[in-house]
């Protein structure tokens, strides 16, 4: 493909070298190869501008970098938004790509309404992926990319990758961070969702304004023109998220009690699911949801929203709600003890999360509600005590633990979720034990919530190049914590 086809194609100013032959792109110096064109940025820990030189003696035909950057031996497209400038450049080259794209945005809530939707779609008899922080998912496999949004060039390789799978609808989480930094845009979605806003990653946002604002450009940018918004119209900032949606032009189909598109009127918690009483064009719906929780009803609507948005039939769409199954580590029952209390792993990690998965347990919990989670190392610090005051407030019994220490100090960490409590919460450093700790003191009628970690692998040790990754999975601990006899915690 050539250079001058590509900037023609992205509305981009004729390059003098445009007959140049484009073989791909890159972001990494250390992925360049002759015909690439490279993503200079300047980023957290290095100024990718330093590697224009190196990506050059490697054979970068084109370099997008800020105005003042230096290039000499290639073509220098020139943009004080390099990312943007780059991802528009990028998707002329990464196609085929699916028909229908949807993205979803949200403090909490995009790895499963992603999920929820790709199996509506599945159900519907559609080849449909989903793409976030469960990796790459399709009906035959799940990769990881490692991160919720991966960077921009995995975002549209893996999108002409789905494409020649002959995958055709494919919804994906755009995280506030892939969003500021432009990780995942280029080609035509057709819709977007937003699920809710809550504290979280206030260590990169410096206010929760500007937290918002970054998850917004999913409305003003990156959903097409003559695309569809659909919102979760019960969250403190919904009507905020609704005014972006509706001064960009998009349709809306807002969904919730105060939905139009969906409209929610009771729900009912039964053994297994929920029966969920909706309305949709005017007509009242009686739905059985096989999952717990409304935060799973809000997802699982916002889904149905979302298929029913990209030309999905309602009816059918409804009747495959009926068949939804657990998302992994979210709510997923991981064992009963040998007492009888079942064991819940979820993956709440922010003050609201935690909240929301212990409201989604209390109906089902006869006894008490044991509760182990921790707090991440090097993420936003503010949020500790306050998850130590949602647990705390919500839950019977305590036990705060390690989740992904990274560079800190885990003592530190737990000290400052600790903070949140009173003094009836428990300390347990080593996961394991907290767990094992949790189980033996649940008794029949009693629920073991287990979160944070939900379908993650391993426990982030360390930071920089002594980053390790201790293989640990909370699912797996549960079930052989519940068959282990461990000691009770009044024993300690
Ligand atoms: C703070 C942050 O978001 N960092 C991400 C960002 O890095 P960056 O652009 O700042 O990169 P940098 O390391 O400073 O380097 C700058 C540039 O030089 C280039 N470079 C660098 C070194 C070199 O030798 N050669 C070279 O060319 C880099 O490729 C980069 O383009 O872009 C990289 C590529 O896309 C990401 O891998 C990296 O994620 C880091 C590892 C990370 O931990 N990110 C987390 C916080 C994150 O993004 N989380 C979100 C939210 C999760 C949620 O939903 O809650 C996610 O989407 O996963
Ligand atoms: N709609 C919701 N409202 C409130 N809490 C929710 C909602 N959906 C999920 N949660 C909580 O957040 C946790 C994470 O859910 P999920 O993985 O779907 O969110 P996410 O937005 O993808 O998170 P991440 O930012 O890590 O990618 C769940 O395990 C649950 O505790
Ligand atoms: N996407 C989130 C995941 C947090 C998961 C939790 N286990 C932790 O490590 O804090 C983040 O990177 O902040
Ligand atoms: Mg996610």
């Amino acid at each position: 493909m050539k250079l001058s086809a590509l900037a023609h194609a992205a509305g981009m100013a004729m390059p003098a070298n445009g007959e140049a032959d484009v073989t791909g792109f890159a972001i990494d110096h250390r992925k360049v190869a002759p015909g690439t064109v490279f993503g200079a940025f300047p980023g957290a820990r290095f100024n990718g501008e330093a590697f224009i030189p190196a990506a050059i003696e490697a054979g970068a035909v084109a370099i997008v970098a800020r105005p003042e950057a230096t290039v000499q031996g290639a073509v220098h497209f020139a943009n004080a938004d390099p990312r943007h400038a780059f991802a528009r450049l990028a998707a002329g080259f990464f196609t085929p790509v699916p028909e229908a794209l949807v993205a979803v945005t949200g403090t909490n809530g995009k790895t499963s309404t992603v999920e929820l939707t790709r199996q509506l779609w599945r159900m519907a008899g559609l080849r449909a992926a989903s793409i976030g922080t469960l990796g790459v998912t399709t009906s035959d496999e799940s990769v990881s990319t490692g991160l919720t949004s991966p960077d921009i060039v995995t975002f549209l390789s893996n999108m002409t990758g789905l494409a020649r799978e002959g995958v055709t609808h494919v919804a994906y989480e755009a995280s506030s961070h892939g969003l500021s930094q432009y990780r995942s845009e280029g080609p035509r979605v057709a819709a977007g969702a937003f699920t809710n806003l809550s504290r979280d990653h206030l260590d990169y946002h410096a206010t929760m304004e500007d937290y918002f604002a970054a998850k917004m450009r999913l409305f003003e940018d990156v959903v097409a023109q003559d695309g569809t918004a659909v919102i979760w119209a019960d969250d403190v900032w919904s009507q905020k998220a609704i005014a972006h949606a509706e001064g960009r032009g998009l349709a809306l189909f807002t969904v919730g009690t105060r939905g139009t598109g969906l409209k929610l009127i009771e729900r009912t918690p039964t053994a297994l699911g929920q029966t969920l009483h909706i309305e949709h064009n005017g007509k009242a719906l009686k739905l059985e949801l096989p999952l717990i929780g409304a935060y799973q009803a809000a997802n699982a609507l916002v889904a149905a929203g979302l298929v029913i948005a990209t030309g999905g039939e309602p009816g059918l769409t409804f009747d495959a709600m009926k068949r939804l199954q657990t998302v992994r580590g979210r709510l997923e029952r991981a064992a009963i003890s040998a007492k009888g209390a079942p064991i819940y792993v979820d993956y709440a990690h922010t003050p609201d999360a935690l909240a929301a998965a212990i409201a989604a347990l209390r109906p089902h919990v006869a006894g008490r509600l044991i509760v182990v989670f921790g707090a991440g190392g090097d993420r936003d610090q503010g949020k500790r005590p306050e998850m130590g005051r949602a647990a705390c407030q919500d839950a019977d019994v305590v036990i705060v633990t390690d989740d992904n220490p990274r560079g800190e100090d885990p003592a530190a960490i737990r000290a400052m979720v600790l903070a949140g409590c009173d003094d009836g919460a428990k300390e347990i450093g080593d996961r394991s034990e907290a767990i094992g700790a949790a189980i033996a003191e649940a008794g029949s009628g009693d629920i073991v919530l287990v979160a944070g970690k939900g379908h993650e692998q391993g426990q982030v040790v360390g930071s920089g190049a002594d980053t390790r990754v201790l293989p640990f999975d909370d699912v797996t601990v549960a079930r052989e914590m519940s068959g282990a006899s461990s000691i009770p915690l009044g024993d300690q």
